[in-house]
This record gives C-alpha cells, sequence and structure tokens, in this order.
C-alpha cells in the first residue's frame, strides 16, 4: 500500500500540470491572435487616416482616374451648353501677366474695357470661355497657365493632371508633393462634396471623441461596435474617404467573432501592445471621421465647385487619357461686382509641405522670411481708381517687400482704399468692419478644425471698388487654392496665427479711420 500512496499526488500533479500547461498554450494563442488581429484592425485604420499624408492616396492611380472621370462628369453637367469658345491666347494672356511680374510695383491696365473684364457681356451669353486676365491677381508664374472665366459666373483654372511633363526641373521627378498637385486639389473638391453628403458623420465623431480621450479605460467593446457600424457605413467608392472604407477586406463574419474575443481577452488580461495598438485605431478612425466632418463645415468658406473640363473640348464626353487642357470650375467670387477690387493673401506660417525637398523648403522660406513671424503674405492685389477708371495691380515682388507690419498696414489700407478722401471713408469703414467679421468667422472655423493643414492656400476676397452704391453686394471672402493640404493632427496654427495678425491690423486701420 505504502509503496503505491506516493503515486496518487504525482498523477493529480501531472494532471495539474497538464492542465497549466494546456492553459498556457491557449492563453498564449489567444494573445497571439489577439495581437495579429490588433495589428491588421492598426494596418487598416493607419490606411485610412494618417499624420502627416496628403487626402490622397497619391500612389493610387486607378482612383486617381476615378476622381478625374467623375469630375469630368460633373463639369459637362455644368458647361454642357457651351457652343462658342473664343480663341484662348494662352501665350498672349501669360506674356500679359508676366509683363505685371516685371512692372514696378505695380501695372496699370492700358484701358477701361480690359479692365472691365467682360462684365459688359451680355448677361444671357452665358456660352463663352476667355481670358481673365484682368482679375487674376495671384498664382503667376513662368510655369502656369492663366486662369479663365466662363461668363457670367465662373473661372476655370488650369490643373496640371498629368505629372510626367510638368515637373519644375529644379526638383526634378522627387518632388512628391509637386507631381500630383492637379489630382490632389481635384480631390480635395469631390472630397468636401462627399463629405457634406455623409450623413452619419456628427454621431459618429461625438460616439468616437469619448474613446479618443478615455485614456485609462479603453471601451474596446464599444469600439469594436463603431468599426462595424464604419463598415456598414462604407459606401461603393468613389471618393478617396469611401475607397478606403471598402477596401478593408472585410473578415468572415465567424474568424471575426473569434478574433473580437480574443482581442476581448487580451484586453481583460490588460495586454499592453494589444492596449497600445486599440489606442492608436481609435485615434486613427476618429481623426478620419472628424476630417470629413472639418471639411463639411469648410464648404461656406469656400468657392462652390462644378467639376473639370477640357477647355479644348469642353461639350463632350472626354476620357480621361485623352483630356488636353484640363480645368476646374469654380464660381467666380468677383462676378458680383462692377469692378471688382481683389486681394490675394497666402496664409499660414509655412508654405511647403512637410515632405517638401529641401530645395523647395529653403526656396519658400527665402522668398519671404516674414512669413513665419505673420502667418500671411500678400500675394497679389487690385484696386479700381475710378478717377481714371484704370486699375492698380501690385504683384508678388510687391508682398515680398513688406518686413514690418507697418508695410503690411499700409498695404492692407492701400486695398481697401482708406485715405481717398472723406467720401471714401464710410465706405472703407464698412468694408473693413464687414471683412473683419467674415475672417472672424473662418478663424472660428480654423479652430474648430483640428486634422487638416492648407500649406500655400490663400484667402480672396473681393469688393466692389466703384464708389459705393447703396445696392453695391457685400464683399466676398473664400479660401482658395488646394494643391498642397496635408493631415495634420491639431490643424493649422500657422493660419489661425496669420486670420489672426490681419484682425489685428484691420483692427487698428478702424481705429486710424476713426480718428482721421
Ligand atoms: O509651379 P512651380 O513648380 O513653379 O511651383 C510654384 C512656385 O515656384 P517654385 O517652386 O518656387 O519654383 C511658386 O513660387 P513663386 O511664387 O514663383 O516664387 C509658387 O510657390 C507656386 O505656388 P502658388 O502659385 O504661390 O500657390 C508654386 O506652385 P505649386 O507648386 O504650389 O503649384
Ligand atoms: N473662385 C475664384 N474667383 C475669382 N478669382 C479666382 C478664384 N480662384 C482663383 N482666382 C484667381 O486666380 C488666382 C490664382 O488662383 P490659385 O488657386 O491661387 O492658383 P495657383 O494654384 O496657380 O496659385 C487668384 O489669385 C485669383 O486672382
Amino acid at each position: 500500500m505504502n509503496r503505491t500512496e506516493p503515486q496518487t499526488p504525482s498523477i493529480a500533479h501531472f494532471g495539474t500540470t497538464a492542465a497549466l500547461a494546456l492553459l498556457l498554450t491557449a492563453s498564449k494563442i489567444v494573445l497571439w491572435r489577439a495581437r495579429s488581429y490588433a495589428k491588421y484592425l492598426e494596418e487598416q485604420a493607419t490606411n485610412v487616416w494618417s499624420d502627416g499624408t496628403p487626402l490622397l492616396d497619391l500612389s493610387h492611380e486607378e482612383l486617381h482616374r476615378c476622381i478625374i472621370q467623375k469630375a469630368l462628369q460633373r463639369g459637362i453637367d455644368t458647361v454642357g451648353t457651351i457652343t462658342q469658345i473664343n480663341d484662348l491666347h494662352y501665350t498672349s494672356s501669360k506674356e500679359d501677366l508676366l509683363h505685371r511680374k516685371s512692372a514696378n510695383i505695380y501695372y496699370q491696365s492700358s484701358s477701361s474695357s480690359e479692365a472691365s473684364n467682360g462684365r459688359d457681356v451680355d448677361e444671357n451669353d452665358c456660352t463663352s470661355i476667355t481670358k481673365c486676365e484682368a482679375i487674376q491677381v495671384g498664382g503667376i508664374s513662368n510655369n502656369k497657365l492663366p486662369v479663365l472665366t466662363l461668363a457670367p459666373h465662373f473661372i476655370l483654372k488650369p490643373l496640371r493632371l498629368s505629372h510626367k511633363t510638368q515637373l519644375g526641373a529644379r526638383d526634378g521627378k522627387n518632388d512628391k508633393t509637386k507631381i500630383y498637385r492637379g489630382v490632389r486639389e481635384l480631390a480635395f473638391y469631390e472630397y468636401v462634396l462627399e463629405a457634406a453628403s455623409w450623413l452619419a458623420l456628427e454621431r459618429l465623431v461625438s460616439e468616437l471623441k469619448p474613446l479618443v480621450n478615455d485614456n485609462e479605460h479603453i471601451r474596446i467593446g464599444a469600439y469594436i461596435s463603431l468599426v462595424r457600424l464604419l463598415y456598414r457605413l462604407g459606401k461603393p467608392h468613389h471618393t478617396m474617404s469611401h475607397y478606403n472604407i471598402s477596401h478593408i477586406s472585410v473578415i468572415p463574419k465567424s474568424s471575426q467573432v473569434v478574433d473580437e474575443l480574443c482581442l476581448l481577452a487580451a484586453y481583460q488580461i490588460g495586454d499592453q501592445y494589444t492596449l497600445s495598438v486599440i489606442k492608436s485605431c481609435i485615434s486613427s478612425w476618429y481623426c478620419f471621421a472628424k476630417e470629413q466632418l472639418d471639411l463639411m463645415h469648410m464648404a461656406e468658406f469656400i468657392p462652390p465647385y462644378s467639376g473639370l473640363v477640357d477647355v479644348k473640348n469642353p461639350s463632350q464626353n472626354t476620357s480621361v487619357l485623352s483630356i488636353q487642357q484640363p480645368h476646374l470650375i469654380l464660381r467666380d467670387i468677383t462676378s458680383s461686382f462692377i469692378h471688382p477690387n481683389i486681394i490675394d493673401i497666402k496664409m499660414g506660417t509655412q508654405t511647403y509641405e512637410p515632405d517638401a525637398p529641401k530645395s523647395k523648403q529653403l526656396r519658400e522660406t527665402q522668398k519671404y522670411p516674414m512669413q513665419s513671424e505673420f502667418g500671411f503674405r500678400i500675394v497679389g492685389m487690385r484696386v479700381y481708381d475710378p478717377a481714371t477708371g484704370n486699375y492698380r495691380y501690385w504683384d508678388k515682388s510687391f508682398g515680398t517687400k513688406l518686413l514690418t507690419r507697418r508695410d503690411c498696414n499700409c498695404a492692407l489700407k492701400a486695398f481697401f482704399q482708406c485715405g481717398k478722401g472723406s467720401e471714401m471713408k464710410s465706405t472703407s469703414l464698412n468694408v473693413v468692419s464687414y471683412v473683419a467679421r467674415e475672417l472672424i468667422k473662418i478663424k472660428e472655423w480654423l479652430e474648430y478644425n483640428t486634422t487638416l493643414a492648407f500649406y500655400a492656400s490663400s484667402i480672396l476676397i473681393a469688393y466692389e471698388g466703384s464708389i459705393c452704391t447703396d445696392t453695391a453686394s457685400n464683399p466676398v471672402l473664400k479660401i482658395i487654392d488646394f494643391t498642397h493640404v496635408c493631415r495634420r493632427i491639431g490643424g493649422d496654427p500657422g493660419y489661425i496665427k496669420g486670420v489672426e495678425h490681419i484682425l489685428s491690423i484691420l483692427s487698428e486701420i478702424t481705429v486710424e479711420l476713426n480718428t482721421s
């Protein structure tokens, strides 16, 4: 008996050891599975939104074609009635523009008929595309074609869609921030339209926000149910956002449930790896949804967009591959004025993308070192002189010479025609205070925006330049030029800084006007 007694604990011990080993192996498998699933979720979340990337997946040329095709169709719907196209004379238009560039301080247009810029055109004749060098104050450079007008309400901005031939020699083929600039701007406008149509957005953002802020307890169950909600919302992919969602390969349901259970188990035992991956996933998904909400609210500050047109072939179906002279169709913000005064102000403390080559970064910083301090620079402006019936133009070289705050104050006073006699004073005061109110709205939106930075974008302001009548339209302010928009956690403080500076100069101008 005694000889057999020791065997009982040994069997029991063996049983316990085996059970423990089984448990350990099972938990290792669960942990392994949870971690691979977490990694998979993280990869997808990174595809959806990551800090510092452009809005458009640059490597995805099939997606680019999709966007161009969609924009072309939208454009055909807009300009389908065009029957007559004036000769475009690009070369002479460009020379006209560059002539201004070489002029010292300002260029005076040679005739008032040029200055009227098609506004004598019969309003019913909405079928012609013409040159519009008279209203173009920015975007004038050796490498750029001029902006056109499509009377009476649109401007056509030339887009560089084909990336093979149009790179500046200086940066060679390596400047990724320039290669896709045309399709990026197009995609931006398409994206804004798409964001506005996604109804569940507010709810999604409000459900995700507490998860992002909850550092102590990541409510993983809630996160999983939100990811499922996003899958359900994922529509067929025409746009970048939904394209991203619908291309996440959905795991078969049975396997997904097991993976989710493993994830929950790993979460319960406090596996640090799983916890950190999940946290970064939550943050990406939140930024993804918030970005669209930011864009939805931005829509009121950008010119209405109507698609893409090939001015060589405006009214027919052009295929993406045969497109010759692509132009973005935007509402002309100056069209409600008889003699619009216009200013283009490039905003932000940095005018290049974080990924721009060092040579470009240096060029931009040297162009106007004060940009980082002021957060803005005047790229071009024009002001109507009722006494002569002509316009005065100030080009980008003028803007880069404004080295002090006082210089900027004087330049803005010239734009708002302050000091032009007592009859102008009350008009100037009205315009300045209206513009300031609109800038405050833009600033509020910028403070709400936590996901985007608008490198090298501008605020375009237009107001009536004729001696004011009571019927004059209010000034118009819009944000333009979305070639270099990037995702950025925290939004664009450099842009806000620029708006704040302009606002404080406007309030100085108001005081000066009131006391003069
Ligand atoms: O057209 P490119 O390649 O000459 O680039 C332009 C710049 O030339 P650079 O790189 O300095 O030789 C150009 O610089 P300049 O103003 O000509 O000194 C501008 O930065 C332009 O952007 P935007 O018209 O001001 O919005 C730049 O255009 P985007 O790259 O913003 O389209
Ligand atoms: N919606 C608009 N309405 C009126 N003029 C515009 C509009 N958009 C652009 N412009 C004119 O075209 C110029 C260049 O536009 P922008 O988008 O900045 O081009 P680029 O990317 O070449 O710098 C502006 O300075 C302005 O004069």
